[in-house]
């Protein structure tokens, strides 16, 4: 056996301990101790130069030691075991080639929780304000005010009173700064003046607003974790992010606790480009024009404009337009920075991050609707973003946090792996819950008006039945569930059974389109259309359709009459992921002469917030909104509409929540019903049951950019997809391992006594959250039956099912609904 240090002794002497590399000799079952060591290289040195803190961990015999990154700087196993079995505070020991003084005991707790690394590493902002918070603190009023100029200071600041009145009734008053907070930023000690919300804003406010704005001005304030100006708000879509971040700054603009100065001057709002009007109407909508002066950036009024005028104090700009106006930007102070959908700010290696980082300003707010806590790099880049520095660096932040808690969720984790990986889930939730606020969708249901939620299974005509069966006989298919050919033939697959289903005329473009392209992939995709133009008429002209020869078309003209019919003065959404599909819906609104307005990829960001405001006014005469998810799906409000269809579906639970999400909410006065519309037994379903699988979820990135071609599929679940369920009357009934045979309504409990909880990577620490994709248990609980069942409450149901087989309905907040 090697011994990686010959045994010496050293004067006034640390103790060598003999090490053997192999590490099996641990005992198995010994105490486990932690101390907190300094170390440095062995050396015969009287005065030694300590190269910095670590830990040390001795197990039985054998030792490893992490510095503070938790790296392992050295591992070995003892010879003389009995002289670890006996460390103290104040021992010196040679161990691996190293000296180390043992400095303290560290208790297992600190050391699962990962608290031990923080005192040295990234952490240090929130130790030092805890420790410093438990320390007797002298009064910064007596200590530094002793200057000269504190008279005069104080004289100056005598009739420093509050902008509103603190005790007023209903009065929403700030958090006064702590002693700590003083010391840091009062230095010149200003007398503390409470920071009142103006009463015409807190008039309005609901209860969570009420607390989203205090987190927020105390987070900017430095008062959650010391010296740390940052904050994310993650609250679930629709709960009024906007409005709490205007008051924060219409309140921080006017006040401040520290002789009531204003905190801040200018504030820079980056934000999606189809939102930069939003953000200037929800200014409006809360302040009017004239308390606050904004400035949104578009084609005709650029930044130069605000940076020569004093008069304005809020920029609202694109991302797209902060990456082009960037020096600009950066030549002005900004005192308060927010990043609307700041989800995008995940990866820190893209332009827009790395160009906001460059800005020096401290107050860093990021909203997003998307649960942060999914992806642990992602998250470590979006608290990078906010509070720099406070996780360490990234690497220290991955052997602490990221590697102990992805090894504890793995199925093969020892009992102490999983014990660690919970430990240090939890105190990283602990560290990060300081400064992140996320409230569901809850919160506001009592607000909100009933919502009656259906999945509707809708049979396919008869010439996509045979269409469906001739693309599952193709030899690309074949190829595809042979594992054979590289370059994504399942994507054409999937591509065309997804048009299929929308309707057959698309199809038939693509055929045609392909028909005359030579390229290796339109080979491939030939061999996919090989025969099918024989199964159209002869004379099929795509742009004459008929609307019988899709099952969801149909079903959609009949829902759109019994709406018109029975609600004339309600609205709308029509929502597809397909700007051609969403062709083949303005035709057919044509045909029927339904009004309507359109918002795609294509549309100008700055005429978009103009179609949401018409299609929204009480005055429009649009029946129906044309939308295309993808490109507008974040953060736009459509509560001009009451009805919400979606004709088709994504793999990404996220996209449909997101579009779903744009009708009910704050402001919507009529109760809302939204129909999925899916074709029966086809890959539509399958797509479905993937969104709701548990097994999907258990990773549970549920996020906008994740699209299908990010999606692994294996030969099994291609099988699965390239099949088609002639004989069902809902595939995912029948998985659901259910007795009942749809023909008389099933309920189970009502979906809100269902907590659902979402299989985040921090571990069960996380609130439900109820915009999340059901899982088929809980579909289950909602009430469904088949087409043919007798008596369905529903007129609007009850208009459309002859051509449905199967129905899910769940309605939330029932009291009033239908
Ligand atoms: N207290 C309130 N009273 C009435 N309406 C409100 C209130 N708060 C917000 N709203 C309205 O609710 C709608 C949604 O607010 P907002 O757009 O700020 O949501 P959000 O949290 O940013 O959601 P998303 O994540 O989708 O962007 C807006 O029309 C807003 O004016
Ligand atoms: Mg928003």
């Amino acid at each position: 056996m090697a011994t990686l240090d010959p045994p010496h002794t050293v004067h006034a002497a640390p103790k060598e301990i003999t090490v053997f590399k192999r590490q099996e000799e641990e005992e198995p079952h010994s105490l486990v101790k932690y101390f907190s060591v300094l170390w440095c290289k062995a050396s015969k040195k009287k005065h030694k130069k300590w190269e910095g803190d670590a830990v040390l961990i001795v197990k039985g015999k054998s030792f490893t030691l992490k510095d503070l990154e938790g790296k392992d700087i050295g591992r070995g196993v003892a010879y003389k075991f009995k002289e670890l079995e006996k460390i103290e505070e104040g021992h010196r020991l040679m161990i691996g080639g190293k000296e180390v003084e043992v400095m303290g005991i560290i208790s297992p707790d600190d050391f699962n929780s990962g608290r031990c690394f923080q005192c040295g590493g990234g952490s240090s902002a929130i130790s030092s304000f805890t420790q410093a918070a438990k320390k007797c603190f002298s009064n910064p009023f007596k200590s530094v005010c002793k200057s000269s100029s504190k008279e005069n200071r104080l004289n100056g600041f005598q009739d420093c009173r509050p902008r509103h009145d603190p005790y007023a009734p209903n009065s929403l008053v700030m958090s006064r700064p702590n002693n700590n907070c003083q010391w840091t930023f009062n230095k010149n000690c200003f007398p503390i003046v409470d920071v009142v919300i103006d009463p015409h804003l807190v008039y309005h406010l609901r209860p969570h607003q009420r607390e989203g704005i205090i987190f927020l001005y105390e987070c900017v304030m430095g008062m959650r974790v010391n010296g740390r100006c940052g904050a994310i708000l993650a609250d679930e879509m629709g709960l009024g992010k906007t409005l709490q971040c205007i008051s924060l700054i219409w309140t921080l603009q006017c006040q401040g606790p520290y002789g009531g100065k204003p905190v801040i001057k200018k504030t820079l709002i980056v934000t999606p480009g189809s939102l930069v009007n939003n953000w200037k109407k929800e200014f409006q909508k809360w302040l009017g024009s004239e308390r606050i002066k904004i400035f949104p950036v578009d084609q005709d009024h650029k930044v130069e404009e605000f940076t020569k005028s004093p008069f304005y104090s809020v920029l609202i700009i694109s991302y797209e337009m902060l990456l082009r106006s960037l020096d600009q930007i950066k030549s002005i102070k900004f005192d308060l920075l927010i990043c609307d959908e700041g989800h995008r700010l995940k990866n820190s290696a893209i332009k827009t991050t790395t160009a906001l980082m460059s800005l020096s300003c401290e107050k860093r707010i990021i909203l997003t609707g998307t649960p942060v806590q999914n992806d642990l790099q992602e998250f470590f880049a979006l608290i990078d973003f906010v509070n720099p520095g406070i996780l360490g660096s990234l690497s220290s932040y991955r052997k602490i946090y990221e590697e102990p808690i992805i090894i504890s969720r793995q199925p093969s984790a020892s009992e102490e792996e999983k014990d660690l990986g919970e430990k240090r889930a939890a105190e990283l939730t602990c560290l990060t819950g300081l400064f992140i606020l996320r409230r569901t969708q809850e919160v506001i249901n009592k607000y909100l008006p009933p919502k009656i939620e259906n999945v509707v299974f809708c049979r396919p005509g008869a010439l996509q039945i045979e269409l469906y069966r001739k693309l599952l006989n193709s030899q690309a298919v074949k190829f595809c569930l042979r594992g054979l050919l590289g370059n994504s033939p399942h994507l054409i697959c999937i591509g065309a059974l997804k048009k299929l289903c929308n309707h057959p005329c698309l199809l038939f473009s693509s055929i045609k389109e392909k028909e005359y392209s030579s390229t290796w992939d339109g080979n491939e995709e030939r061999t996919l259309y090989e025969g099918l133009v024989d199964v159209f008429p002869a004379d099929y002209n795509p742009l004459m359709f008929t609307e019988e020869e899709s099952g969801k078309l149909q079903v959609l003209l009949k829902l759109l009459a019994v709406i018109h019919e029975l609600r004339p003065t309600e609205k709308v959404v029509l929502v597809s992921n397909y700007t051609q599909t969403l062709n083949i819906l303005q035709e057919v609104c044509k045909r029927h002469g339904y009004t309507y307005t359109r918002l795609d990829g294509q549309t100008p960001v700055f005429e978009r917030q103009k179609i949401v405001d018409g299609f929204n006014s009480k005055y429009s005469s649009d029946f129906i909104f044309l939308l295309s998810s993808k490109a507008g799906g974040v953060g736009l409000n459509l509560i001009g509409g009451s009805h919400l269809i979606l004709y088709d579906i994504d793999w990404n639970p996220a996209t449909d929540i997101q579009a779903m999400s744009r009708v009910w909410r704050d402001g919507q006065k009529h109760p809302v019903h939204i129909y999925r519309l899916l074709t029966t037994g086809t890959i539509e379903e399958k797509i479905y049951q993937r969104q709701i699988s548990k097994q999907d979820l258990s990773g549970a990135v549920v996020d906008l950019t994740k699209t299908s071609e990010h999606i692994q599929f294996s030969v099994e679940e291609l099988k699965n997809l390239f099949t088609l369920h002639e004989s069902s009357h809902c595939v995912t009934h029948d998985l659901l391992d259910c007795e009942c045979t749809g023909d008389k309504e099933v309920t189970g409990d009502s979906l809100e006594k269902f907590p659902i909880s979402r299989n985040c990577q921090l571990g069960p620490h996380q609130k439900p959250n109820s915009l999340k994709p059901l899982s088929m248990s809980q579909l289950k609980q909602w009430k469904h039956f088949s087409g043919d069942h007798l008596n369905l409450a529903d007129p609007f149901l009850e208009r459309i099912r002859e051509n449905v087989s199967f129905f899910f309905q769940n309605i939330t907040n029932q009291s009033t609904a239908i």
